[in-house]
């Protein structure tokens, strides 16, 4: 295991700030159903910070918007989540390179937590290890409760959660406060 040099918050403001991932990641494709996810090339300590789930901070009416004008294939990079009490969606739809916006959803047994920094003033959303992470694991995550209709066709066995496959994909900000759509803030 790799000692850690700085504490993990201060290394996510430093990469926040800087606007680049960290190094020891990597893209890969799995396969055309998955499509890509990130995998680690070092070790991780738990609690480490991984990444930011970089993309564009708009407002809940903006991201109502865009949902009704995006296609499908868009709509999945829309991460929605509340700080200070209102609500917020980080749209990371567009290609930019950065690693963050392909990491992978799992409801258990996850590799990663997000949580929500506030870094002068703004909301950051920031990936750290929720557990030891070995080189070549995938990073995964819970994205929320939004009843995406590729979480239909995951196996059951890893997927815990019972979905209804005949809901849409969500279309505006759900009213439930304790919805896991909306990571909690640091604390
Ligand atoms: C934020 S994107 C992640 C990056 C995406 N895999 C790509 O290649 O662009 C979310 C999409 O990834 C796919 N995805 C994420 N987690 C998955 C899982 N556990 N099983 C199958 N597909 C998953 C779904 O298509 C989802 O809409």
């Amino acid at each position: 295991m790799r000692r850690r040099l700085i504490p993990p918050r201060e290394d996510a403001v430093c990469h926040v700030s800087a606007g680049r991932d960290k190094l020891g990641l990597d893209i890969h494709y799995i396969n055309a159903f998955k499509g890509r996810g990130i995998f680690t090339t070092v070790p991780f300590q738990k609690g480490d910070f991984l990444l930011e789930y970089r993309g564009k901070l708009i407002t809940k009416e903006e991201c109502e918007r865009r949902h009704r004008v995006y296609h499908d294939s868009l709509k999945v990079f829309m991460f929605e989540f509340k700080f200070d009490g209102k609500l917020w969606c980080v749209d990371a739809s567009q290609e930019d390179g950065s690693l963050g916006r392909l990491g992978l959803m799992w409801l258990s047994l996850t590799s990663a937590k997000m949580k929500i920094l506030n870094i002068n003033g703004k909301p950051h959303l920031c990936l750290f290890a929720s557990r030891d992470i070995s080189p070549g694991e995938e990073i995964d995550y819970n994205y929320g409760d939004s009843d995406w209709l590729w979480r239909c066709k995951t196996e059951t066995s890893q997927i815990q959660k019972t979905v209804s496959c005949l809901k849409p994909q969500p279309n505006s900000f759900p009213n439930n406060d304790l919805d896991l759509k909306h990571p909690e803030p640091e604390r």
